[in-house]
Formats: C-alpha cells, sequence, structure tokens
C-alpha cells in the first residue's frame, strides 16, 4: 500500500510527521519553498498565463499564508500581474518575511476589492492550522470572494474549512480547485466539504515513509481508497479458459415485491454485469414472467405471496448451491421472516434496503448477538437514514466513529452509503474484539450526484452480490463496487450530464466502462 497517497490523517498527525521531518534536518523554510514550487508548477498547468494573467493572493498570518506569498513571488517572476491581500497584520516570522520580500520586488499589496478583476485567485488564508470560527476581516474576505465569479484555487485546504471535520468553521471559501499538500486530510475526504472543495488533487512533498509510519503505527484507521488501482487489480475478473459456469459463483437474489418490482430488475442487472456464472432470483410469484422478459439468463423462483404482493415465505432451497445471497431490494416491509431465515444459513450475505429495515426491526439485542456469529462474511449496505435505524444509538455520533462502531458490534462489512461512501469491515488481523478503533474505513473520494436518484442502489447491491459470488472478500467486493459504480457513472456524466444517468443506463454501462477504463477515469 502507498502510504503517502491513500493515508487520511488529522491535523495533529499531519504536524507530528512534519516535526519528524524538521527535526530530522529539513529546514521549515525549505520545505515552504519546495511546496511552494510545486503548487506554482501544478497552478501553471491548470490555468495558464493565457487567459489567466491577473492574479490574486489572498494570504494568511500562518505557513499556509507562506505558501502563498511564495507562488506571488514566482508568478510575479513568470510575468504574471500578481496582487496580494492580507487581511491579518501580524503573521507567523517566516510567513512574514516572505511578505517583505514580495513588497521589496514591487508586488502590490492592496485592498480586498482590489481583487475583484482578477482572473484568477489562490486562497492562502487558512490551511490545517485554522482553530476558531473565522470572524472580522477574514470572514468577510471569504464571503465576498464567494459572491464573485472567480476561479479559486486553494492551497491545502478551502480556507475556513475544519482540516479534521470538513465542516465551515462560520464560513468557507467556495474553490475551484483544492491542492492538498503532502497527505490527504481527513475533512477534506468528509461529505460536509464536499460542496466547497470543487477539483481536488494532492500535492505530494516526498515525506519519508518512514515518518509516516512513525506516526500512523500499523493500525492506522482511515484510508483514501485509490481509483486508478483498485480497478486495474481487480476488474475484469479473469476466468480460466476451462471455466464451468458453476465455477464461476452462483447468486441468489431476493428481491422485489408487486410494488417495487423496478429494484429487483436493477438489482439483477448490477449482478449480471459482474459476469456472475448464474444468477437465481427468488421474487413474489406474480413478479416471475416480468423477471423472466427482463432477465432470460437468470433462473427465477417465484415464493408465496402475501395479499400485498411481497415475498410471504421462500421455498424449501438448498442454501449450499449459492456462492452468495443478496437480499433486499425492493422487498418491501410487508415480507415474510425472509432475513431471519437468510441469517442462519452459511453463506455469505448481503442485505440493502428492506433487507436492513427487516433486520432492524429485529432489533439491537438480536442483531449483535445474530450477525457477529454467522460462519461467512455478512455485507450491510445502507445509507444514514437505514443506519440509524439500524443503530439508533448511534445516531448521534459522528458518520464515521459511528460506523467503526456498527462494524465492532456487528463483526460485519458495511457500506455507509452517500457522496463519500465509507466501507469498514472486520479487522482480518486481530481477533474478534468490542472495540471500535478494530476496524478500518475506506473512503470513495470521488462520485457524482447523478447517482442520488431511486435505484442506483440497486444496482450496487447487484454488483457487490456477484462479486461476492465469484470469490472476493466482503471487503473487497464492497470498495471494488463501489468504485466502479461511481466511475461509471462520472463516465456518463461526461457524456449525459448529471440528468442522464438513470439506473438502467448505469447498469448497462458497467462494461464499456471497463474497456479502456484508464483514459475514463474523470480527473477531477
Ligand atoms: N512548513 C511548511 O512550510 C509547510 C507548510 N504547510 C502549510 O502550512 C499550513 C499550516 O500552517 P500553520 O500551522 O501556520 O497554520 P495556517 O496557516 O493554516 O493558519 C493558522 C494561522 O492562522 C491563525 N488562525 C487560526 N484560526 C484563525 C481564525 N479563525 N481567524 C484568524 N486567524 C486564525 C493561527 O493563529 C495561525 O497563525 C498548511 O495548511 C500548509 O498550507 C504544509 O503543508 C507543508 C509544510
Ligand atoms: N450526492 C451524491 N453523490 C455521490 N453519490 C451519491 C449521491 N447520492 C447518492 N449517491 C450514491 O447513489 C446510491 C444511492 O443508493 P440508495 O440510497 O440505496 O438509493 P436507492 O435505494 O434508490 O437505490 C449510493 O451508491 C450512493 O452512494
Ligand atoms: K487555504
Amino acid at each position: 500500500m502507498n502510504l503517502a497517497s491513500q493515508a487520511i490523517v488529522t491535523a495533529s498527525q499531519m504536524q507530528a510527521i512534519e516535526t519528524l521531518i524538521f527535526q530530522a534536518g529539513m529546514p521549515v523554510a525549505s520545505l515552504m519553498e519546495k511546496v511552494a514550487l510545486k503548487i506554482t508548477q501544478r497552478l501553471t498547468e491548470l490555468y495558464p498565463p493565457e487567459p489567466y494573467k491577473r492574479i490574486g493572493i489572498l494570504a494568511g498570518s500562518g505557513h499556509n499564508g507562506g505558501d502563498a506569498l511564495v507562488v506571488a513571488r514566482e508568478l510575479h517572476h513568470q510575468g504574471r500581474q500578481v496582487k496580494i491581500y492580507q487581511p491579518f497584520t501580524k503573521s507567523k516570522p517566516l510567513t512574514r518575511v516572505h511578505g517583505c520580500y514580495a513588497q521589496s520586488l514591487g508586488i502590490p499589496f492592496v485592498a480586498l476589492a482590489d481583487l475583484g478583476d482578477c482572473d484568477l485567485l489562490v486562497d492562502g488564508l487558512f490551511g490545517f492550522g485554522l482553530d476558531r470560527d473565522v470572524i472580522g476581516d477574514g470572514a468577510i474576505a471569504i464571503d465576498t470572494i464567494n459572491s464573485w465569479q472567480i476561479p479559486v484555487l486553494s492551497i491545502d485546504l478551502p480556507s475556513g474549512i475544519h482540516s479534521d471535520r470538513g465542516n465551515a468553521m462560520g464560513t468557507a471559501i467556495r474553490a475551484t480547485h483544492t491542492l492538498c499538500l503532502g497527505l490527504w486530510k481527513r475533512g477534506l475526504l468528509s461529505e460536509a466539504a464536499s460542496p466547497y472543495i470543487g477539483n481536488l488533487e494532492r500535492i505530494g512533498f516526498d515525506i519519508p515513509e518512514k515518518s509516516i509510519q512513525e506516526i500512523l503505527g500499523d493500525r492506522h484507521p482511515l484510508w483514501r481508497i485509490d481509483p486508478l488501482e483498485v480497478i486495474s487489480d481487480r476488474l475484469p475478473i479473469a476466468r480460466s479458459a476451462i471455466a464451468h459456469k458453476y465455477d464461476i459463483g452462483h447468486l441468489l437474489l431476493v428481491v422485489g415485491s408487486e410494488r417495487y418490482g423496478g429494484a429487483a430488475i436493477l438489482a439483477a442487472l448490477g449482478a449480471k454485469a459482474t459476469g456472475v456464472g448464474m444468477l437465481s432470483i427468488a421474487v413474489p410469484h406474480s413478479l416471475k414472467p416480468l423477471m423472466l422478459a427482463q432477465v432470460p439468463d437468470a433462473l427465477v423462483i417465484g415464493c408465496t405471496e402475501t395479499p400485498s404482493g411481497a415475498i410471504a415465505s421462500l421455498p424449501d432451497l438448498d442454501w449450499q448451491k449459492y456462492q452468495a445471497i443478496a437480499c433486499g431490494c425492493g422487498l418491501s416491509l410487508d415480507a415474510g421472516q425472509i432475513v431471519e431465515q437468510l441469517i442462519n444459513s452459511e453463506q455469505p450475505l448481503l442485505l440493502d434496503a428492506d433487507g436492513l429495515n427487516m433486520l432492524a426491526a429485529m432489533g439491537k439485542v438480536r442483531i449483535n448477538q445474530q450477525l457477529p456469529n454467522r460462519n461467512s462474511a455478512t455485507v450491510l449496505t445502507p445509507h444514514w437514514g437505514e443506519f440509524c435505524r439500524l443503530f439508533p444509538d448511534l445516531r448521534e455520533v459522528e458518520r464515521l466513529a459511528a460506523l467503526q462502531i456498527a462494524v465492532s458490534q456487528t463483526q460485519s462489512t458495511i457500506l455507509l452509503k452517500g457522496a463519500r461512501t465509507a466501507i469498514a469491515s472486520p479487522s482480518d488481523t486481530m481477533p474478534r474484539s468490542n472495540f471500535p478503533a478494530d476496524s478500518q474505513v475506506w473512503i470513495n473520494p470521488e462520485s457524482t450526484a447523478a447517482l442520488a436518484r431511486g435505484g442506483s442502489g440497486d444496482v450496487l447491491a447487484g454488483m457487490i452480490g456477484g462479486l461476492l459470488a465469484q470469490g472476493m472478500t466482503a471487503k473487497d467486493a464492497a470498495i471494488v463496487a463501489t468504485l466502479w459504480h461511481s466511475q461509471t457513472a462520472r463516465w456518463l456524466v461526461r457524456q449525459r450530464t448529471e440528468m442522464g444517468v438513470d439506473p438502467v443506463t448505469l447498469a448497462q454501462n458497467l462494461l464499456p466502462f471497463l474497456q479502456d477504463y484508464p483514459s475514463k477515469i474523470v480527473k477531477t
């Protein structure tokens, strides 16, 4: 694993790592110079002199401001028209001397309003050192800039965003582009920050692995999923030349009701895209003709149904035939005691949507007794609303901490859906135990609001089921499916806009996405 590109850190961890580098002999000023030159280089690629001639620099009092002032100096030497606005009178010593030098070069220090005619603004007001709400001139600067239609490049974090929590501290810059420095800051990968960060990328500055390792240790809990690496390592799934259909996995979907027939189809389309060898679909009897028409390659099992058209009970099935079971899409709350029955099977089991709601109805004590005792992997795929129904005690706990506790209590892999889907799994290496820090959390850094429409999650559930049936571990299946789903959606947005990623189109494009996919990964 590449520590620098995947670890997500808090401000105090970042500070501790920087301190190690400084103690080892790297001068603070040299590091600032190195970082700021890299920022300048990336800025030049993203925003070339034509049409970005006039550049306004916002410099705060700390080292984020210092970085910005070095960038100002370099851009000035490149011949750009640079102006600097500093809302605070006092600065840290290194920042102050860079300000003095910029002044000696004749770069104008101007009032905020004078930045209004710039083609680009560089935001170096606050980085990870922000420790209280932004008020006064800092807040006025942020709100004024947000009211202009000028692109903003934020250094490290959009100023005003809390480095650990990702919330706006009073107010925050809405950046066009954020260049995160060194290691991924926790707040940048939070749901709260996503409306502020614009396109997000990381600028590495050659932090020694041993320094990262020393501070983060072996059990670091928070990781960023690397889109390129995960897909190229795992997809497409290779199959032997002499493979038999039953070698490629048999998935049982338990889905659908008269009310929500479409969800069953969408889950089946998601599963099919994984190339699973055999697909069986248990639906209420009256849905059988519809399913056969839509998915002729599936074995459709008609189940007895309730008066409202939900599955009343499952027929006698030989669970051993299936390498995985996925239950819940479109089931409706009228379905019988299916979840109870499936939990007692020995197969890897995914519960989604109403499967989760039925699990929630079983109550905390039974969930915490039954799930940890399953012999196979369990995958739960709630969005936050379903999560709170399942774990009502955790609704006031911060999202990622709540996720870790829930994983620890249930010993299940949990995929918490949202704009920044987070996946956590029980530890592979530690004995089963009850403390929350046990599990690692993986965050999907790139997605699109195009997925915020009914049925996207049904496709995802089918995909995870198909991957589980082919022998992927629960954690890998959840991570791979999440990435594949969101990256395909981002690719479709380029062709069809955010309005055009309906779940059927999404499912039908999962496989075309894999053809030459590296070129299709949409850079943020
Ligand atoms: N040593 C270096 O040259 C490096 C600098 N980096 C940069 O340095 C930044 C961290 O620098 P600092 O620790 O100096 O902190 P910042 O520059 O992020 O800002 C903190 C400064 O603002 C003040 N402050 C905090 N909250 C405030 C508020 N609400 N209103 C007004 N003032 C407030 C603090 O007293 C402090 O002076 C990083 O984000 C990054 O941009 C590092 O990324 C890389 C290494
Ligand atoms: N704003 C968003 N940005 C990125 N992804 C999103 C957003 N909203 C929803 N999604 C994704 O879309 C899917 C929605 O699933 P879900 O909530 O189960 O909906 P449904 O049950 O209608 O299928 C999840 O994979 C989720 O991560
Ligand atoms: K900033």
